[in-house]
């Protein structure tokens, strides 16, 4: 994606600055574009823990790179396997963390230790061009729907889309899931509108998506996360399409909390309720999403607080509980497949269903 002009990735490799990783630190966005240089593993996974660097899929590609970074330090199975094990803990629910480690682990155990390190960031940048590639295609199959929507609008009408977290190219290594279609839509001329919720606690809608949408342009409206039910059943949603964190071989899906009851909110509203992902996102070992996935659990000092600018211009973070008050924070929630539309991926759209997701990917034997 562009930004003012110049294309970026979200992670990228600095060959002349001793081969660091080089990330937008998301928690400054979005009132400043700051560039983060990663040179260990430990920095690496204190980025993903921090969320620093955050988003399902960019978070495997830069845990990836984070192995590349170990294996400079030492390159020896032990160390190997041990750091892999590091970095694969620092979030829970996010599959593409344990499908990129795994990943780099098959492709690297058989070389010998000297060649590791060549071998990983070249693994490493292959997952990253995969990437790109599957989400530009997720972006390609999600316009033919808003196509179909724009098609039904009286003219002068936009094509009125609800999105909640944040799913866009800062998400991922470029593109975005949920975001790619939308991209493509407003590029190509159609009139589109989007809903982004603002996605308490840490309100990545707002700060993120919005940030997104509005550097490329594309006409947006933040929204408190309790109002799309209202504007549902008033016909204020054609559609709602949101990204994943992991689903399952059943097509439940896990997502920023909150997701469901927009889910529940579609339902009873007969809105199309689509999920954006790249297979790497894919939990073929997991068959109830509800039961089985992890469900990662934040600070409480992320519901106490709430982080944006003050009016002097600095970045702070101010107490909304009282004092003593406890909090809560399971950070996401599973939406039950029987309430998607559909998935879409990057080989096309399906039922979310396990005969939907085999029809697509029918090498899968999970
Ligand atoms: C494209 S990732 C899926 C998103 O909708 C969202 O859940 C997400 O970005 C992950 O959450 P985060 O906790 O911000 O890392």
């Amino acid at each position: 994606m562009k930004i003012n002009g110049t294309p970026y990735r979200s992670v990228w490799v600095n060959e002349k600055d001793g081969w660091s990783i080089h990330i937008f630190d998301q928690t400054r966005l979005p009132f400043s574009l700051d560039i983060l240089r990663l040179t260990t593993q430990q920095e690496v996974a204190q980025a993903i823990i921090t969320m620093q660097v955050r988003g399902a899929p960019l978070i495997g590609a830069v845990a990836a790179y984070g192995l590349a970074l170990a294996l400079r330090q030492d390159a020896g199975d032990a160390a190997m396997e041990s750091n892999a094990a590091m970095l694969a803990a620092t979030r829970p629910t996010a599959v593409n963390l344990h499908w990129a480690i795994d990943r780099m682990l098959k492709a690297l155990r058989p070389v010998a230790p000297q060649e590791r390190v060549a071998a990983a960031y070249a693994e490493a940048g292959r997952i990253c061009d995969e990437d790109a590639a599957q989400n530009e295609a997720i972006g390609r199959h999600g316009l033919e729907l808003i196509r179909e929507l724009a098609k039904n609008r009286p003219a002068g009408t936009p094509v009125n889309l609800l999105t909640h977290c944040n799913a866009g190219w800062i998400a991922t290594v470029d593109w975005g899931t949920a975001l790619a279609p939308i991209y493509m839509a407003h590029d190509e001329g159609l009139n589109v509108h989007v809903w982004v919720d603002e996605t308490r606690p840490r309100n990545q809608g707002a700060a993120l998506t919005a940030w997104e949408l509005g550097s490329h342009g594309v006409p947006h409206t933040v929204i408190a996360d309790n109002a799309g039910g209202h504007l549902m059943q008033h016909g204020q949603v054609d559609l709602v399409i949101v990204g994943t964190d992991r689903v399952t071989r059943t097509g439940d899906v896990a997502n920023k909390i909150g997701t469901y009851l927009k889910a529940l909110a579609a339902q009873d509203n007969a809105v199309p309720f689509w999920v954006a992902l790249p297979s790497t996102t894919i939990d073929w070992s997991v068959a109830n999403g509800v039961t089985e996935i992890p469900i990662e659990e934040r600070s409480a000092s992320e519901i106490t607080h709430v982080a944006g600018r003050g009016e002097d211009g600095v970045q702070t973070r101010v107490q909304i509980t009282p004092d003593g008050s406890r909090a809560a924070n399971p950070a996401f929630d599973v939406t039950p497949a029987r309430l998607v539309t559909g998935l879409i991926t990057e080989r096309g759209c399906c039922p979310a269903t396990e005969a939907g997701l085999r029809s697509l990917f029918p090498e899968q034997q999970g």
